[in-house]
C-alpha cells in the first residue's frame, strides 16, 4: 500500500510521502465540529476528547468519513485530551493515559478498516489506484495549553506572565511521550497560539528524543501574526532548526488570510507548508458557538485551493466547521491539476452542505 517504502524515521519522510501523493496531500476536515454535526454534545472542558470516552464508534466513523472523502492524513481525537483534563473528571492517571492511547488506536483502526475495504472492493479501481499511489497517515493531535484551559486563550495566545517555557514543557511532556509511543505516523501540534509554545514543543521533541515526525501548525486572526501577536515568520522559524519538524503551517484560521500566511512562512523555511483553514466563521468563546463573519467571501474556500498551491502549500485540509464535503471538493480540486481547479465546483455547496 505504499507505506512499506515510507520510513517515518527517514529525514526525507515528508518529501517521500508527498512524492507518493503526486506532490500534494489531503488532510482531513473539522473533527470536533463534525462530531457535533452528528449530534455529539461537546459543551465540556474535554471538548472532542469527551467522545473518546463516550462514543468511540462515532470517532471512528468520522475518521472513516474523511478517508472516504479523500483524506490522506487523519488527525486523532486527542486535540483536547490531556492527562490533567481527564484527571479533573475523576479518572486515574492510568485511565487518562489509556484514553490518550485509545485516540490513536481508534484512528489506526479506521485506517485499517479503510484499507481492507479498498482491497476487498477490487471493482473500485479508482480507490485502489489512490491507495497504492498514496499511503494513509495517522497524525496524533496535540492541542495547546490554551485548549486545555478551555477559556478562549487558544484564540488569544495570552497565558499571562506566570506561564513560562518550563510550565508549558511540563504540561505537555507526558502526553507527548504517550501519544508518540502509541504508534501514530505523525504528531500534529495544532492551533499553536504563540511562539513560546512552539519553542516548548520543539525543545520537548529533542529532550524526549521523539522519533515520530511532527508538524507545527499555528492560528492567526489577521494574516500577519499568530493569534498572540507574535509574527508568523518568527513562529515558523522556531521549527526550522529542528529536523523532527517535517512541515509547518496554519490551521483554524479564516481562508481569506491563508495566502499571505503561506508566503510569509515560505520566506523563512523550506519545509513543506500545510494549511487547513476553518470555514471562515468565528468562534465566540463566551457564547461557545461559531458566528458568521461579515464582509468576506469565505464561502469561496475551495476556489482558493489553486492559489494556495501556487503560493507554495503542499498539504491541504479543513479545520472547524469544514466537513467531508469540503475535503471531497479539495481532493477533487487538487487532482484536477489545472490552474483553475474550481471551474466545475460550487464552493458554496462544498462548505454549506454540511
Ligand atoms: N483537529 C482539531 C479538530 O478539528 C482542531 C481543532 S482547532 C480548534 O477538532
Ligand atoms: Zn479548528
Amino acid at each position: 500500500m505504499g507505506l512499506g517504502t515510507l520510513d517515518t524515521a527517514s529525514p526525507s519522510f515528508m518529501a517521500d510521502f508527498l512524492k507518493q501523493c503526486g506532490g500534494c496531500a489531503v488532510i482531513d476536515g473539522g473533527f470536533a465540529t463534525e462530531l457535533e454535526r452528528h449530534g455529539a454534545n461537546l459543551n465540556d472542558p474535554l471538548w472532542s476528547a469527551k467522545c473518546i470516552v463516550t462514543s468511540p464508534q462515532l470517532v471512528r466513523r468520522v475518521h472513516l468519513d474523511y478517508l472516504d472523502a479523500g483524506a490522506n492524513i487523519i488527525i486523532t481525537a486527542s486535540y483536547q485530551a490531556t492527562i490533567q483534563g481527564f484527571e479533573a473528571k475523576g479518572l486515574s492517571r492510568e485511565e487518562s493515559e489509556a484514553l490518550l492511547r485509545k485516540s490513536v488506536e481508534i484512528a489506526l483502526e479506521a485506517k485499517e478498516i479503510y484499507r481492507e475495504k479498498c482491497i476487498k472492493d477490487s471493482m473500485d479501481f479508482a480507490e485502489n489506484e489512490r491507495l497504492s499511489r498514496c499511503p494513509i497517515l495517522v497524525a496524533a493531535s496535540i492541542g495547546s495549553y490554551g485548549a486545555y484551559l478551555a477559556d478562549g486563550s487558544e484564540y488569544s495566545g495570552n497565558y499571562g506572565d506566570a506561564v513560562s517555557l518550563e510550565t508549558l514543557k511540563e504540561f505537555h511532556r507526558r502526553r507527548l511521550q504517550i501519544l508518540a509511543d502509541a504508534g501514530p505516523d505523525l504528531l500534529a501540534f495544532e492551533t499553536i497560539p504563540n511562539k513560546l509554545e512552539a519553542q516548548a514543543y520543539a525543545e520537548l521533541l529533542e529532550e524526549e528524543n521523539i522519533k515520530v515526525p511532527a508538524w507545527f501548525s499555528f492560528n492567526s486572526k489577521d494574516g500577519i501574526n499568530v493569534v498572540s501577536g507574535d509574527p508568523i515568520s518568527e513562529c515558523a522559524l522556531v521549527a526550522e532548526s529542528y529536523r523532527q519538524v517535517v512541515a509547518v503551517g496554519i490551521n483554524c484560521t479564516p481562508p481569506r488570510y491563508i495566502h499571505g500566511l503561506i508566503s510569509s512562512i515560505r520566506k523563512v523555511t523550506s519545509k513543506p507548508v500545510l494549511i487547513y483553514p476553518n470555514s471562515g466563521e468565528t468562534y465566540d468563546p463566551e457564547r461557545k458557538e461559531w458566528v458568521p463573519t461579515t464582509g468576506t467571501a469565505d464561502e469561496d474556500f475551495i476556489s482558493y485551493v489553486g492559489k494556495w498551491r501556487e503560493a507554495g502549500a503542499s498539504l491541504f485540509g479543513g479545520c472547524c466547521r469544514t466537513t467531508p464535503n469540503t475535503i471531497r471538493a479539495i481532493s477533487r480540486a487538487l487532482s484536477q491539476k489545472s490552474s483553475a481547479p474550481t471551474a466545475t465546483l460550487s464552493s458554496k455547496t462544498a462548505v454549506t452542505n454540511m
